[in-house]
């Protein structure tokens, strides 16, 4: 009986849990709940942790433990991540073998960390994925040709930018501007332009239903609902598709740089590889309405968001640990 291969994409703003021969079998917020009068327990994990977030007693506090696309709180996920593990495996009788993809920003100490959790939640064999690559396998992309692939990932806490080759990272970077950034912007512009006062869910929310990194012809409006500053009343502010791209400008300004910044350093083979090929997008904040025609009118080549973007790390992770070989190698036999 073969053990399971388990891939966890462990993310700033959520864990996605694949098992192999079953694919993605759980998505949650990274999101754990503790009660302060005793002793910082944890209440809640996930989904049912999320759902405290500004609706609990004083004492329930929701934090999220990965910020920034870094550990924030060890402690906090080292116990999230157990509790998934566990969920998702239950009893077994053989240990799993399990890859956990970790944000590009972890420290070598921190990844340890996250290994040392992996085997106190019942690992038999535990790899700590880098993500441009688990992207890139996620992606369908055949990462062990001699052939220059980018990559850019933009998840909640990091745009990670990457070109891979021979099932390596040639030239990359990782900044911390990413979905939690565009949220941000969005509250700091609601505040200045209308002064309302909204929360970041509420920004994320107006950013998924009108935001758009592109001036499309078409407009959209919605009300967003938050406190007037004047008077401290809620109200209902109309916005437009137009302000949320206004609002969004600098964060997305700095991800453009960054791509630039990488292709100026890619050798040039690997570059006339790119041009040829376009660039693909991964992560949720690739689905932002019009970022990757924004991104082809300034690089001057195609760019593609991958299928299922925001799984594409989960999957490549999964994949990973489907295809090691004895020697602890990845291999596709294509
Ligand atoms: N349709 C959408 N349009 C715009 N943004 C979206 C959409 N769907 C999800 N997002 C954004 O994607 C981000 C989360 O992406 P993802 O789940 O890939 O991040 P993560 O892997 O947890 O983070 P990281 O890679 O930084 O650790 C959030 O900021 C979310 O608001």
């Amino acid at each position: 009986m073969l053990s399971t291969s388990i891939g966890i994409d462990l993310g700033t703003a959520s864990v996605l849990v694949y098992i192999r021969g079953k694919g993605i079998v759980m998505r949650e917020p990274s999101v754990v709940a503790i009660n302060s009068n005793e002793d910082n327990q944890v209440v809640a994990v996930g989904e049912e942790a999320r759902r405290m977030i500004g609706r609990t007693p004083s004492n329930i506090r929701a934090i999220r433990p990965l910020r920034d696309g870094v550990i924030s709180d060890y402690q906090y996920t080292e116990k999230m991540l157990k509790y998934f593990i566990q969920r998702a495996i239950g009893r077994r009788f053989l240990k799993p073998v399990i890859a956990v993809c970790v944000p590009s920003g972890v420290t070598d100490v921190e990844k340890k960390a996250v290994m040392d959790a992996t085997y106190q939640a019942g690992a038999r064999e535990v790899h700590i994925i880098e993500e441009p690559i688990a992207a890139a396998i996620g992606a369908g992309i055949d990462i062990s040709k001699p052939v220059g692939s980018m990559v850019v990932d933009i998840g909640g806490g990091t745009c990670d930018i990457a070109v891979i080759s021979l099932g390596g990272i040639v030239v990359s970077d990782s900044i911390k501007v990413a979905g939690d950034r565009f949220d941000e912007a969005i509250v700091r512009f609601m505040r200045k332009r209308y002064n309302l006062l909204i929360g970041e869910r509420t920004a994320e929310d107006v950013k998924i239903a009108i935001g758009s990194a592109y001036s499309f012809d078409e407009k959209r409006t919605m009300d967003v609902r938050g406190r007037n500053l004047v008077s401290g009343l809620p109200v209902n502010q109309p916005v437009t598709s137009d302000d949320i791209r206004d609002a969004m400008q600098e964060p997305i300004s700095a991800v453009v740089e960054a791509i630039h910044g990488v292709l100026e350093r890619t050798p040039p083979e690997l570059a006339a590889d790119i041009y040829e090929r376009g660039i693909i997008m991964t992560g949720g904040g690739s689905l932002l309405t019009g970022l990757d025609r924004l991104i082809q009118d300034n690089m001057g080549l195609d760019v593609f968001v991958a299928e299922d973007a925001i799984s594409c790390v989960a999957i490549g992770t999964g994949r990973f640990v489907e295809h090691l070989n004895g020697d602890g190698h990845f291999q596709i036999n294509h």
